[in-house]
C-alpha cells in the first residue's frame, strides 16, 4: 500500500508510527516546512517529495494533515492529479461537501483520529462519499483499525466524535494534572506523583473494563458511608465540576461546527 501525507506535524506523526508498528505500508511525505518534512521522513522512513501533486501521484491513498486555515490550498493544488485516488482528511471540522466545492465528486474519507493512535489505542469517527467502493471503505477501515477502534458514522456525528475523542486526550490531560497538583499541593514531588497517578487511572479504567463495573458501581464500592470520598464527591457536586467538563465538550462541538 502506497501511503502519501501531506503536513507532517503531531498527527501525521502519530499515524506513521503506528503504520510502521502494524502495517508496513510505503510512506510519501510532504511539508510546507522542509526541515519538518526531512525529520518525519528520517523518523518514519517515508520518502520525501517536493510538493503536494508529487505526493499524491506517488500515492493511491493520501491523508491531508494540515490544519483547517490550511487545507483548501493544499486541495487547490492537488486536484488536478486525484482521478480515482483516495483522499483522506483528518482535518477537523471541514466536511466532504467543503472538499467537493474545491476537487469535485472524488474519493473522499473523513476521519477524526486522536493522537492515542500512535499506541494503537485510538478511537476515531470515519464518513465516507458516496463514490468510495464497499472494497475501498474495507482498505481505509482496516488500515485504520490498525490505529485503535474505529467508528464508521455519518458525517453529522463527526463533529461530536471530534469533541469527546479527537480533543479527548487533552481533556485526560488536564485531569491528570489536576490530581498531581492536588498531590504537589500535599507535598508530593511532581515527576513521582505524575507516574503513580497515571497508574491510578490505568488501573481503574483496566478494573472496569475487565470487571465489567460501570462509573456508579465503582463509586459505591469506593465511598465508605460518612467516610473521606464522600466528602470530596459533595465538594466536586457543589461546584458542578460535571457540568463544566460537560459544558466544555460541547464548546469544543460547537468550535468543530464553525471551525472556519
Ligand atoms: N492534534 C490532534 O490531536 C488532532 C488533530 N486533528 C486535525 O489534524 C490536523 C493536523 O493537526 P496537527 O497535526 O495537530 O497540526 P500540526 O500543526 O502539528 O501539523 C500541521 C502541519 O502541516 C504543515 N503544513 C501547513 N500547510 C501546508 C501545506 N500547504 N502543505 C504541506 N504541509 C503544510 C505544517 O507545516 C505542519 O507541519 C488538523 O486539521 C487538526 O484539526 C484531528 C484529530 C486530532
Ligand atoms: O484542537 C483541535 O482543533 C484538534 C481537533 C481535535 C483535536 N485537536
Amino acid at each position: 500500500m502506497k501511503i502519501g501525507i501531506i503536513g507532517c506535524g503531531n498527527m501525521a506523526s502519530s499515524i506513521a508510527h503506528s503504520i510502521k508498528q502494524s502495517i508496513g505500508a510505503q510512506l510519501f511525505c510532504y511539508d510546507i516546512d522542509t526541515d519538518k518534512a526531512n525529520r518525519f521522513s528520517q523518523v518514519y522512513g517515508a520518502i520525501r517529495m517536493n510538493n503536494e501533486i508529487e505526493t499524491v501521484e506517488s500515492s493511491s491513498i493520501i491523508i491531508i494533515a494540515v490544519k483547517p486555515k490550511d487545507i483548501f490550498d493544499v486541495l487547490e493544488k492537488i486536484k488536478d492529479g486525484i482521478s480515482e485516488k483516495i483522499i483522506v482528511s483528518i482535518v477537523a471540522g471541514i466536511s466532504i461537501s467543503k472538499i467537493k466545492e474545491v476537487i469535485g465528486d472524488k474519493k473522499i474519507v473523513r476521519v477524526m483520529p486522536n493522537i492515542n493512535i500512535s499506541v494503537q489505542k485510538g478511537v476515531m469517527g470515519i464518513c465516507f462519499s458516496e463514490e468510495v467502493t464497499n472494497d475501498e471503505k474495507e482498505k481505509i477501515i482496516n488500515l485504520f483499525k490498525s490505529m485503535g477502534e474505529v467508528i464508521v458514522t455519518y458525517e453529522k456525528y463527526m463533529d461530536a466524535i471530534t469533541a469527546i475523542f479527537g480533543s479527548g486526550p487533552a481533556f485526560v490531560a488536564h485531569f491528570i494534572e489536576s490530581f498531581v497538583d492536588a498531590a504537589v499541593k500535599l507535598g508530593f514531588p511532581r515527576q513521582e506523583s505524575l507516574n503513580l497517578i497515571l497508574t491510578l487511572f490505568e488501573g481503574t479504567v483496566v478494573n472496569m473494563k475487565n470487571n465489567m463495573l460501570t462509573t456508579q458501581q465503582i463509586k459505591d464500592m469506593v465511598t465508605s458511608p460518612g467516610g473521606t470520598t464522600i466528602e470530596g464527591l459533595v465538594e466536586f457536586e457543589r461546584r458542578a465540576v460535571k457540568g463544566a467538563i460537560i459544558d466544555g465538550i460541547l464548546k469544543a462541538f460547537e468550535r468543530s461546527k464553525n471551525i472556519l
